[in-house]
């Protein structure tokens, strides 16, 4: 099987975290938890609902962009889940692992919302949805980006995700 890079990506309650585990399972990669990564000055800002700027995710990607590319270089799978709302975050990311994948998880508000509201143990409040939204750029006729509903049942959206990547990588 090719080994491949892939980002798992959406706005928060999309599933990220969730999906992006299952499909490393089955695909044998590495999962990689992008919220892990962040410093705490940004979980503490996100826990008390004040939404990140540019200046704050800025040392964050750059941690996610050398851990992927630890894998490129390697020439081993890894899967991470990250919000990488700005096609600029995007193309930081391609810039440590050329033929980078992105997973675009979408659903509507109403759906993430009703998610976001059952989800427990997360320091991510419900209230920075909005802003959340405001921010994505949608990865629209970007290289090796593909765009999967993610409003259906979280098996499917699982299917659906690996399917991209069999026609794509072949894996
Ligand atoms: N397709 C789905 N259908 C129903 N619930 C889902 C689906 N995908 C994720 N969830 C649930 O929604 C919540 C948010 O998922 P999560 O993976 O934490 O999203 P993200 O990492 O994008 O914020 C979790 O409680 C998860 O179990
Ligand atoms: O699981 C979630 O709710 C999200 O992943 C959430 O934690 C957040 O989206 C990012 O970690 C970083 O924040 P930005 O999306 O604002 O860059």
């Amino acid at each position: 099987m090719k080994s491949c890079q892939v980002v798992v990506m959406g706005v928060s309650g999309s599933g990220k975290s969730v999906v992006g585990e299952a499909i490393a399972g089955a695909l044998g990669a590495v999962f990689l938890e992008g919220d892990a990564f962040h410093p705490l000055a940004n979980v503490e800002k996100m826990s008390k609902g004040i939404p990140l700027q540019d200046a704050d995710r800025a040392g964050w990607l750059e941690t996610l962009r050398s851990e992927i590319s630890r894998y490129h270089e390697t020439g081993q799978s890894c899967v991470l889940s990250c919000s990488a709302l700005k096609k600029s975050y995007r193309d930081l990311l391609r810039s440590g692992a050329p033929g980078l994948y992105f997973l675009y998880l979408h659903a509507d508000k109403t759906v993430l919302r009703s998610r976001l509201a059952q989800r427990e143990g997360h320091y991510m409040p419900l209230s920075l949805l909005d802003s959340q939204l405001e921010t994505l750029e949608p990865p629209v006729n970007e290289d090796r980006a593909v765009i999967i509903d993610a409003m259906v049942g979280q098996d499917e959206v699982i299917a659906a995700c690996l399917q991209a990547l069999k026609e794509k990588n072949g894996n």
